[in-house]
């Protein structure tokens, strides 16, 4: 052997060594020659688009002084590249992939926001207004504001634009929406006007608003906005019924969503706000049975393996409170055991309670667990910040030492090599959530992204859409391209894996866990051979 054979040796080795502990480590050790294709197929259109696509097509050394030529590279911030990557051959390979399951999303932020104001238009009931009579000059910095009224105080008032609008009447939505004046675009400015409110913009996230604390006033005024539009039951089982379809259409066939029940009751239909949290969970369980139902009749019943939900309240809450959450929370989950997945505390980490304030009611709650035999486990969201050692950072401990099943977001992690640890022995998987970390401002971009430093590191991820309604992420297509992008290491097979370990990481019992991995795999395989396919044509 010469010098340079035995050198590149060497250097294989190392690669090897350096990668052992990586999560796809094993699967890439031996490759079928259908997942070898595949991965070559994708690896060569990454390759293509790499350059066709968000290449510059300049060098280093082409200087020019004033280029306003668009900054585009892989992995870009998603905002701007949104448009271009839908038109991307590998997002439209991705977009068939089997998703497995999607382990972290707002419930309140993922249907899609021309959906949820078409179905909040069908609502007679369903009012808008605005603090003043919206014009060219102030239409941009007012805020809609949504409200159901009782049939019998429905409001005559017909417009928001007209010149006898009384600021803070209530305007019925539909009307609203017909008559708004030509001078701001009619109809088509309404929609905008409401949807600008709901959703974050580039201009916002990489322009005015480029911190996590300024992204995310934006961010909590969005929730505000749409509550009272999902909130009304007429509504709400349209939208969980949308939400469950949208996802299967994704290539996602099982789903842990995160419900805010920081609100105790939801608007039925006679305008009132009474329904309590069991009805909702009636309501949801009789949508998917029947979506189950109707799936099973196409045939297509093993498109779904289920939906459950981790209850969640805002870390804004007293702990006093917190105690009404935990027992609320036991009661949902002693009456539908197979609906609930998980307890978890929500909100923007850096500005509000860190776990470490309520560790009296969350102790009081794992012995009230014990007590009633009731398996309600905690899957916390931490280390959702750019701190090191801050409050945020810090609840990464906690949520350990409370015995968290997983980790919403962990960005923060990457810090302490100890917890990364156990993780790893442990077997707590990291939700990660690329775009949502980038359009909330805690990384420029998918390179600069954490990402992974978890992978190479062994700690199993799933990656996830969190908001994707506001973000404009809908499925998980977007977040798996963005991260393929992102990394020469990660290929097609290392999506897969993660895809797997969304299956593995999830709170399904062991036996639906070992059923919802045989129709993945089958589904994989297929999805593989497909892949592989299209490189022949
Ligand atoms: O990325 C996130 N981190 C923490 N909390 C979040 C995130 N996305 C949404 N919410 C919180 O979830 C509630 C709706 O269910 C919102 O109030 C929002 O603050």
């Amino acid at each position: 052997m010469d010098a340079t054979q035995e050198y590149l040796q060497r250097r294989d080795q190392l690669v090897r060594e350096d990668r052992a502990l990586r999560v796809d480590a094993s699967r890439l050790a031996s490759l079928t020659d259908i997942e070898a294709k595949a991965e070559a197929v994708v690896r060569a259109t990454r390759a293509v688009e790499a350059d066709s696509v968000w290449g510059t097509g300049k060098s280093i050394f082409d200087y020019n002084p004033i280029d306003s030529t668009p900054n585009v590279f892989p992995g870009m911030a998603f905002l701007t590249a949104r448009e271009t990557v839908t038109k991307t051959k590998l997002f439209q390979m991705l977009n068939k992939m089997p998703k497995g399951a999607l382990l972290h999303a707002h419930l309140d932020a993922t249907v899609n926001v021309d959906v949820l104001l078409k179905l909040a238009l069908a609502q007679p009931a369903m009012h808008v207004r605005a603090p003043a009579r919206l014009t060219t000059s102030n239409i941009v910095a007012t805020l809609p504001e949504f409200k159901v009224l009782s049939p019998g105080a429905f409001s005559t008032s017909s417009s928001l634009t007209d010149s006898t609008y009384i600021g803070g009447e209530w305007v019925p939505l539909y009307r609203a929406r017909e008559t708004f004046d030509e001078s701001l675009e009619g109809p088509v400015g309404f929609d905008n006007w409401v949807k600008r409110a709901l959703t974050i913009n580039p201009s916002e996230a990489y322009g005015t608003h480029d911190s996590p604390t300024k992204i995310w006033a934006k961010f909590s005024s969005t929730f505000l906005t749409c509550h009272n539009l999902i909130y009304y039951l007429p509504i709400w089982q349209q939208y969980i019924r949308e939400f469950i379809l949208s996802s299967i259409d994704d290539g996602i066939s099982y789903v842990e969503a995160r419900v805010n029940f920081l609100y105790k009751y939801m608007t039925g239909p006679d305008g009132l706000e009474n329904l309590p949290h069991r009805e909702w969970l009636i309501i949801f369980d009789r949508v998917l049975n029947e979506i189950k139902a109707e799936l099973k009749e196409q045939g297509r019943q093993d498109e779904l393996i289920g939906v459950k939900l981790i209850y969640t309240t805002i870390r804004f809450i007293t702990p006093e409170e917190l105690e009404w959450y935990t027992e609320d929370a036991l009661a949902l989950k002693q009456e539908f055991p197979h609906l609930i997945a998980g307890f978890d505390l929500v909100g923007h980490e850096d500005s509000l309670k860190p776990l470490i304030d309520y560790i009296e009611p969350l102790t009081k709650f794992m012995r009230r667990r014990e007590e009633l035999g009731v398996d309600l486990p905690f899957i916390f969201h931490a280390g959702e910040t750019l701190g090191d050692g801050n409050a945020p950072d810090m609840n990464l401990y906690d949520a350990i030492l409370l015995g968290t099943k997983r980790i919403g977001h962990g960005y923060s992690l990457v810090k302490h090599p100890k917890l990364m640890e156990i993780c790893r022995e442990k077997g707590i998987a990291v939700e990660v959530c690329p775009i949502s970390n980038e359009i909330l401002r805690l990384t420029s971009s998918m390179p600069a992204h954490p990402l992974p430093i978890l992978v190479n590191h062994g700690v199993h991820v799933s990656l996830c859409s969190d908001d994707p309604a506001v973000f404009g992420n809908m499925g998980l297509t977007f977040d798996f391209f963005q991260v393929l992008m992102a990394s020469e290491v990660t290929g097609l097979l290392t999506l897969g894996e993660f895809a797997r370990d969304s299956i593995k990481y999830s709170m399904l019992e062991d036996e639906e866990k070992a059923y919802a991995l045989g129709l993945w795999e089958k589904r994989w395989l297929e999805f593989l051979e497909w892949v592989g396919r299209t490189g022949d044509e």
